[in-house]
């Protein structure tokens, strides 16, 4: 047995034989220790019966239909099948951002449900993505570095580094300083990168922070075919570097794509038609199911010939050979295929890892028969992993499938030295070998009394060392060796209930399962110890120490926390807009025309009773002015609506400082642009000549709007499209507008209710507090008076009012003359103006805060909706 040094990811591993043999290992045994300064997570994911239907007006459509199948780690699977077959549906399932339709199903991680943190451990590149349009490649990268890059590696060079990395490995170096470009939310169009290179892009952004698995819709859609096998090729290498599962729902792949792939899965109109190995993706179809024969020159690669084959949305053309033609034929297909993938599944549960010795034995004869035909099959591929027990189970099953392949010498490893809490999950380990084919064995349970760490930390199985419940841990599952590497999954679980009881029952209970997995917390640097044994004809190079649940959970830890996501979310909102100089410029000078027209109708507001009526007037407009005037950002919040539930549905941060970012990240401009517009009409107008008056009209003003703003923002959160945020929004400020005091006389109302509705009117409390501030004290000159004649037909104008007719300011307008004034407590009088100027900005404070909430509340519930 060698021993080699494997250097890999940032993890050296230096590989040694053994001092001595450790107890209850046979002398063979091989060690060595792995100084982990960074593990990685692969996942083997799996599903089962997985369904997904939606209630239409029509009836309830199925979509998917019992799909089962599994993405293991350092592979590549294919999600094929015909277009509307269902297979971004299956994807969404899968990265769990399902957040539409009836699912049925189990997806499981490492053999256990998935968890809350799965998300986070993922990728997921969406057919369409949602860039920000006006931020650069590289700052878009650098804005997911900071959001999923763990702490401790993202200081600004490793952060850089990776960025230019997985820039180089996408193509994308030279277009690092490229907007992204697309449409703005104002509906202007930024020019900026290629379709193709907005995938890349996508493909790069999702593969920066070393996820355990990636998904990808339709990675190659819009690339040309130099690219699309680049990016293929990459994913590949970084799935067999990293132990990434990479799944990809994929058209067409010419050869050299199609042959990067190890697996695949066929879709067809929600059923499930194949899922294995790309190498028996013919065997199945055509050796299994009788259809082709598949001729390469007539029909392309082996992916274009099946996808012809379940295409049953379309009249067939002259296909040669037999074919599925109908949805009866595709549903029998389907149906033989669960029944061969159950008996797999079954088969690996009863005899996890043994399978193909077990059916052989218990069948020779038949097998014997089966190999024949397999050798004269001249389709039949060799079967590796799931291929070979499925073919062993369907054999068994009656359904003829090719006998497996003979099972490859066993290898057996064994981890002693767990720097981590075993109890919180699983390992990963990979063997790697100098060629040939082996596979490790499943095992039954240990016990960490059983296996005495180096640093002597473990005893016992108790608490103290850290194991308690979960001391046990056992190699389950199993992989053939196919040209060097294999993957085998530990998991707590049922080995660990064979492990409990003495630690002699326990030693011996492990000395009889074979290999084994044993974890022990080191004392003090991180370590694990690796043993394995030798697996005959293929020698043991290497063992690496793949994942370590604990240590995501550490990591997990190290995701950036609220400050980080705060500033990088602020610093993203001002870049947005400040890169957007026509929009920010279009709105402000919005702002300015509408001040400036204002300030020049209401030019010279005159005196006496004319001077009051324009006041009043001007001051209600200006109000009112500053309801409407947020519509024009509605495009905006309807943006941030997609991006947030993109974001958050990839947990790319969390909805608190997203929420703050953004408020905080609006108000600079909202403050200039509502400031300004308030202090021309101020000024052209010649409202009152005080500090007090100007300052409680423009705070007045700039509630009022951000009020408004709020309420379009919570109206686009609530609804789905633009379209209903507007519904909602006008329908608040229509109330708003009447159910001021300016419209009509609380007193005059006719229905208590509505008298009462108006405590919801924030337009009545800035009004109020406008035109406290406009007319809070002193008197109006009325000098010029008003003739009598004109005061009678005003007052035979006005409604038959007790409270109008004789109203104060009539009388006194009445009293026409030298040193006539008018008493402006008069006015707030007549307009129900009862409280200070301090209590209606207090109110109106309170009114924006109750809106926040309410938003925000809102906004934790869709994201609790996109996160389901
Ligand atoms: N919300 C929904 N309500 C009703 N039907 C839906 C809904 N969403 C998707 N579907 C239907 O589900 C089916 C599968 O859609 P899906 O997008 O998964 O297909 P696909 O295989 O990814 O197709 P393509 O390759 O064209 O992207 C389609 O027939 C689609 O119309």
């Amino acid at each position: 047995m060698k021993a080699k040094a494997l250097s890999y990811f940032g993890v050296h591993v230096p590989l040694q034989q053994p001092a001595s043999p450790m107890r209850g290992i046979t002398p063979d045994l091989w060690r060595t220790q792995l100084e982990v300064s960074r593990v990685r997570n692969p996942l083997l994911l799996s599903w089962e019966d997985v369904g997904c239907a939606y209630s239409t007006p029509v009836g309830i459509k199925r979509v998917l239909q019992d799909v089962s199948g599994a993405a293991n780690p350092f592979e590549l699977l294919a999600l094929m099948g015909p277009s509307g077959a269902g297979k971004s549906t299956l994807l969404d399932i899968l990265a769990a951002r399902k957040t539409v339709g009836r699912l049925t199903g189990r997806v499981c991680v490492n053999g256990a449900p998935r968890t809350s943190d799965f998300v986070r451990r993922i990728s997921y590149v969406p057919q369409e993505d949602n860039f920000m349009p006006a931020m650069t490649v590289q700052e878009t990268c650098a804005l997911h570095a900071a959001l999923k890059l763990p702490r401790d590696h993202n200081s600004h060079e490793q952060a850089a580094a990776r960025i230019a990395d997985v820039l180089c490995s996408m193509g994308m170096l030279h277009a690092r300083d490229t907007l992204v470009g697309g449409e703005l939310p104002g509906g202007l169009m930024l020019r900026g990168l290629s379709g193709g290179e907005r995938r890349r892009l996508s493909v790069a952004v999702g593969i920066l922070a070393s996820p355990s698995i990636v998904f990808l819709d339709e990675p190659t859609s819009g690339l040309d075919a130099c690219s699309a096998l680049a990016v293929v090729e990459h994913l590949r290498d970084r799935a067999r570097e990293s132990g990434i599962a990479v799944v990809a729902s994929i058209h067409q792949p010419r050869a050299a794509v199609w042959a990067c792939f190890d697996a695949c899965a066929v879709l067809s109109l929600g059923f499930s038609m194949y899922h294995g190995p790309c190498s028996d993706l013919i065997g199945w179809f055509q050796g299994h199911l009788g259809y082709g024969p598949w001729d390469s020159a007539v029909h392309g690669t082996a992916s274009d010939w099946v996808m012809d084959l379940v295409n049953v949305g379309f009249t067939k053309g002259e296909l040669p050979g037999f074919t599925i033609a109908t949805r009866s034929d595709l549903e029998q297909a389907a149906r033989k295929f669960s029944v061969h993938y159950k008996c797999l599944c079954s088969a690996e549960k009863q005899h996890p890892g043994e399978a193909p010795q077990k059916h052989q034995q218990q069948q020779p004869q038949k097998q014997q028969q089966q190999q024949q035909q397999q050798s004269e099959s001249a389709v039949a591929t060799r079967s590796r992993r799931r291929g070979s027990r499925a073919s062993a189970a369907a054999s068994e099953a009656g359904l003829g499938m090719p006998p497996p392949a003979p099972p490859p010498p066993s290898a057996l490893a064994h981890a002693d030295s767990w720097p981590l809490r075993p109890q919180q999950g699983t390992a990963v380990l990979r063997l790697s070998t100098g060629g040939g084919s082996g596979r490790v064995l499943s095992t039954g349970g240990f016990s960490a009394a059983a296996w005495p760490t180096l640093g002597g930390a473990a005893s016992g199985g108790g608490a103290s060392a850290g194991f308690s419940s979960a001391a046990a841990f056992s190699v389950g599952g199993a992989a053939s060796l196919g040209g060097g590497a294999l993957a085998a999954r530990a998991s707590s679980g049922g080995g660990g209930r064979s492990a409990r009881g003495s630690p002699r029952k326990q030693q011996q209970q492990q000395q009889a399962d074979g290999p084994k997995v044993a974890l022990a917390r080191s004392h003090s640097r991180p370590l694990i110890t690796v043993e394995t044994l030798d697996c005959g004809s293929s020698e043991v190079s290497g063992v690496e120490l793949c994942e370590v649940a604990a240590a995501v959970v550490d990591r997990d830890k190290q995701r950036p926390g609220w400050w980080i996501q705060f500033k990088t979310l602020f610093a993203r909102e001002l870049l947005v807009t400040m890169r957007n100089p026509a929009d920010v410029a279009g709105r402000m000078l919005l702002f300015t025309w509408v001040g400036v027209f204002c300030g020049l109708i209401f030019w010279g507001l005159g005196s006496g009773l004319d001077g009051v009526r324009n006041r009043v007037n001007l001051l209600f407009i200006v109000v009112q002015l500053f309801m409407l005037l947020p519509y024009v950002y509605m495009s905006l919040y309807a943006a941030d609506r997609r991006h947030f539930t993109a974001d958050i549905a990839a947990r790319l941060y969390t909805p608190g400082p997203y929420y703050v970012a953004k408020t905080l990240g609006v108000l600079p401009f909202a403050l200039a642009n509502v400031l300004l517009c308030s202090l021309i009409v101020y000024g052209m107008a010649g409202l009152r000549l005080s500090a007090t008056s100007a300052v409680v009209n423009s705070v007045a003003g700039v509630l009022t709007y951000l009020i408004a703003a709020q309420v379009q923002a919570l109206a686009a959160i609530i609804m789905r499209n633009e379209d209903g945020a507007f519904v909602v929004t006008i329908a608040w400020t229509a109330g708003n507008i009447f159910l001021s005091n300016f419209i009509i006389r609380f007193s005059d109302m006719a229905h208590g209710w509505l008298r009462a509705l108006r405590f919801l009117s924030a337009a009545n409390y800035a009004f109020s507090a406008v035109l406290r501030a406009e007319f809070g004290s002193g008197f109006l000159s009325c000098d010029g008076g008003l003739s009598p004649d004109l005061i009678r037909g005003l007052q035979t104008l006005l409604p038959a009012t007790p409270a109008l007719r004789s109203s104060a300011v009539l009388q006194m307008a009445a009293r026409a003359g030298s040193g006539c004034v008018v008493d402006l407590e008069a006015v707030l009088d007549y307009f129900d103006v009862r409280l200070s100027m301090v209590s209606y900005i207090a109110v109106l404070a309170l009114y924006l805060w109750v809106m926040h909430v309410i938003t925000y509340a809102a906004l934790l519930l869709l994201a609790k909706r996109e996160r389901r």
